[in-house]
């Protein structure tokens, strides 16, 4: 199945952008890694990238903090080109993840001061802005403990808090959650919220998890082959494939098979639940011709299922995401 890619649906909308990339190009020796990469990520949003192994995630985003440089292409950070002025794209970022720079002999208010110190903000300042990031984060209690005692979704908080010492205004979170359980998931979900919605904070995420994605970001970008091969809101990917379904629950076998063979040969039949899965693109104007063909009042319960974003990232490369491996 052939997934067109959208088109940049941001890039019309006229907001100021955070991320600017045009024709960004990377190769390792023989191998291309990124072949030609456009991103248009507006200012306050949450923006993903997703893709398989390897497709070039971290790539991207080194290349976007000054890490790595690209062989060609155009990259705007907060205004400031990549090229000639790297410095001031360092200063309008914070990168947390595989790159974390937190120290476990220290503790969690050291690791702090200590970023408040490289950010050279005033000793006065650097200490209440640590409180205040320690609070923030739900580590008001432990800030004094060295953090190699810290549990694994402690220290991504602290990472992230570090990250903010700096007050940037951009963020890159390189898979935040991985290897994380799913309660501490959900708080730096509701962190990274609070963060976007409190503080107008642009976040470029890259995660295994396609429901993080879902559930965080304002535009989803696929990567694969070296090139953003689909984007658009979690809702716009899902409508791009198949997979979405009416189930009609009926009283018994009789009122399921007579629904049934008005409905033709794509209805399956689930006799254990007296269920039948019609495909549908969902719309009102399908259900509503659905119902018309069948005698309605025998259905007892009705529910609509949406393809969710692992059908879309199996449909665009042909890999399960991160969530389903494991
Ligand atoms: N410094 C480097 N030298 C040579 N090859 C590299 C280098 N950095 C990355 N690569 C290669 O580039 C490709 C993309 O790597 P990258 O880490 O960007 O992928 P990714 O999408 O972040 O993967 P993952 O989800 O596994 O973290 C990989 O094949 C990797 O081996």
């Amino acid at each position: 199945m052939t997934v067109t890619a959208s088109r940049l649906p941001h890039a019309e909308s006229g907001a100021r952008q955070a991320i600017q990339v045009r024709g960004l190009h990377k190769s390792f020796g023989e191998q291309v890694v990124l072949n030609g990469i456009d991103l248009s990520i507006p200012q306050g949003s949450v923006f993903s990238l997703l893709g398989p192994n390897g497709a070039g995630k971290t790539t991207v985003v080194r290349i976007l903090a000054t890490l790595t440089p690209p062989d060609s292409g155009t990259v705007l950070v907060d205004g400031n080109d990549l090229a000639t002025s790297p410095g001031a794209v360092r200063g309008s970022i914070g990168v947390t993840g595989q790159f974390s720079a937190v120290d476990g002999f220290l503790t969690a208010e050291e690791n702090l001061l200590l970023m408040g110190d490289l950010w050279h903000l005033p000793k006065r300042e650097c200490r209440s802005r640590a409180q205040e990031l320690l609070e923030l984060f739900g580590l008001t209690d432990t800030g004094k403990k060295p953090v190699m005692t810290f549990s694994g979704g402690m220290k991504r908080r602290l990472d992230l808090a570090m990250t903010l010492a700096g007050s940037p205004r951009i963020i890159f979170l390189d898979e935040p959650t991985t290897g994380l359980d799913p309660r501490s998931r959900r708080n730096m979900w509701e962190l990274i919220e609070r963060l976007v919605h409190d503080q107008a904070v642009t976040i470029f995420l890259t995660t295994q998890y396609l429901e993080e994605a879902d559930r965080l970001a304002d535009q989803i970008a696929v990567l694969d082959g070296g090139r953003i091969v689909a984007q658009g809101t979690g809702e716009q990917l899902k409508s791009q494939v198949p997979g979405g379904h009416v189930v009609l629950t009926f009283a018994d076998t009789t009122t399921m098979d007579a629904a049934a063979s008005r409905l033709g040969e794509n209805v399956t039949r689930n006799p254990d639940t007296f269920t039948l899965n019609v495909p549908s693109d969902n719309s009102a104007s399908s259900v509503r011709d659905l119902l018309a063909r069948i005698e309605a009042d025998t259905v007892t319960q009705f529910s609509l299922h949406s393809p969710d974003l692992d059908d879309v990232f199996l449909a665009l490369t042909g890999q399960a995401g991160g969530e389903a491996k494991r």
